[in-house]
């Protein structure tokens, strides 16, 4: 048996001895590192619809509750006290579990969670972790650096995590081992906040616990949700098509959604109607599937700037409709994003994604926008028909500026994905902004063929006008 293997066979092992169950008649835990898929959860036999697969007892997850952190050291999660590091402001769910993951980390084997660990990652692919010559991969689509939040969260951990360490070592170092560097700390409360990031649920309360806030699921205090780690349901990988639901109640379970699980089928959960962008960034991977929820975004000053050209406006109307345009009411930036509908109850994707308007509310800002100018400038369109040729054709142009801004074409992109020897990291990045342009060439296509019909309507009702 290989290694790999061998620490696969301990966590499951680990696993049972806390409660949990596992249907490995019908299931096991399989290397998927071929598929770049790390490891995951395949079906050895058909599995019936609603079968449940496996479930977690509430001990067995890591969260501010169960760990010790929080007896140890009782001041840190209070929220009601000041002592969590001089700092006033109460810890954020996910600062929390950093702290609470750091801690469990640090105590090695003496950690309930110990074979847990050994089956987390220590290497991850999402972005915050790329070199600058692959972040330059992504330039142009939505993964701008402030997106990745490298320095956010740098200056997160250096500020409120790293300095509750310091002042509490000995309860964070076993007795005998020697403190960690600054450096080697941040990297590891790194791992940790990416770990969360790509590993940790939500926790829900269910009904019944809703009246009952020590018991919940979710900790509620100012709206807050309590995040937590559990165990073999972070062995799910996910796809926008899935076919496994994990459950909420006095144990986590997870169950099967189809009654067509045949042996081979990996169990999958999933994570959301995520783009592919986003799901590279909090969990660095891409699939097909996910491109249906692609987005672009759109700046607001793009489409000002365009317009201004578009109507040969003079800088000081565009400066004094600037000043004049409610800054707290308008939209820095809007998203175009296909209709995709939503999964089936079996988690299939059943609708064709597909655009059938740009965005609703990019246009009601622009009518408001027009309106300033015509105060200044009253001769300033008003005619709707021209007002709506307008809007479409700054659209055009906007939309195309923004596909030419991104270094490579669409062509450059395909090309680049027959390359067996693209690394992972930038193949995900080609995919991600080639389903960006994709989405880009879908609007300029629906804009102009709207153009198009409005053109052949206006030309009947003149011709009928004139007959
Ligand atoms: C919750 S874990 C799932 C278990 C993980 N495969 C492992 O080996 O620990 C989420 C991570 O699994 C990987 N993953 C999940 N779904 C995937 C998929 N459909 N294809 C490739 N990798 C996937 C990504 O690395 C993601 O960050």
């Amino acid at each position: 048996m290989n290694a790999f293997q061998a620490v696969s066979d301990q966590f499951l092992a680990w696993f049972k001895s806390v409660g949990g169950t596992f249907r490995d008649d019908l299931l096991e835990i399989k290397d998927l590192r071929s598929q770049g898929a790390g490891r995951g959860i395949v079906a050895k036999k058909n599995i019936p619809k609603d079968c449940v697969l496996f479930t977690i007892p509430r001990a067995a997850l890591i969260t501010i509750e169960t760990s010790d952190l929080s007896q140890r050291i009782p001041s840190i999660f209070d929220n009601t006290t000041q002592d969590n590091g001089g700092d006033l402001e109460p810890l954020d769910a996910w600062t929390s579990l950093i702290l609470v993951m750091l801690y469990e980390y640090l105590q090695g084997k003496t950690s309930r969670w110990e074979p847990y660990f050994s089956v987390l990652p220590d290497r991850f692919e999402t972005p915050i972790f790329w070199t600058k010559s692959e972040l330059e991969e992504l330039n142009g689509t939505c993964l701008t650096a402030e997106k990745i939040g490298h320095k956010e969260s740098d200056d997160m951990l250096i500020s409120k995590v790293l300095p509750l360490i310091q002042i509490h070592k000995s309860i964070f170092y076993p007795k005998g081992c020697s403190p960690l560097s600054d450096e080697e700390l941040l990297n590891l409360a790194h791992r940790m906040g990416s770990t969360i990031m790509a590993y940790a649920f939500d926790l829900e309360r269910d009904d019944q616990q809703s009246d009952d806030e020590e018991d919940g699921w979710v900790e509620d205090r100012e709206g807050r949700t309590m995040l937590g780690m559990v165990p073999m349901a972070d062995m799910l990988n996910a796809n926008a098509d899935f076919n496994a639901h994990v459950n909420h109640g006095d144990n986590l379970s997870v169950s099967a959604l189809r009654s067509d699980i045949e042996p081979g089928t990996e169990i999958l959960n999933y994570y959301g109607p995520l783009p592919a962008s986003e799901l590279l960034r909090r969990y660095g991977y891409v699939t097909t599937e996910h491109h249906r929820y692609d987005v672009v975004e759109i700046s607001w000053i793009d489409v000002q700037a365009e317009l201004g050209k578009c109507l040969n406006l003079s800088s000081a109307v565009l400066a004094q409709a600037a000043s004049q345009f409610d800054s707290d009411e308008y939209e820095s930036h809007f998203v175009i994003e296909r209709d995709a509908g939503s999964p089936d109850e079996e988690g299939r994707i059943v609708e064709q994604a597909k655009i059938s308007e740009v965005s609703l509310e990019l246009e009601e800002q622009f009518d408001s926008y027009l309106k300033v100018l015509r105060k200044i400038q009253p001769n300033t369109l008003s005619d709707k028909r021209k007002r709506s040729q307008l809007f479409d054709s700054v659209l055009e142009n906007v939309l195309l500026a923004k596909l030419a801004s991104y270094p490579t074409s669409v062509e450059e992109d395909e090309q680049a994905l027959t390359q067996a020897h693209l690394s992972t990291r930038r193949r995900m990045a080609v995919q991600v902004r080639l389903g960006e342009k994709r989405l880009l060439e879908e609007v300029l296509a629906l804009i102009r063929s709207k153009a198009c019909s409005k053109t052949i309507t206006g030309e009947s009702t003149q011709k009928r006008a004139r007959a």
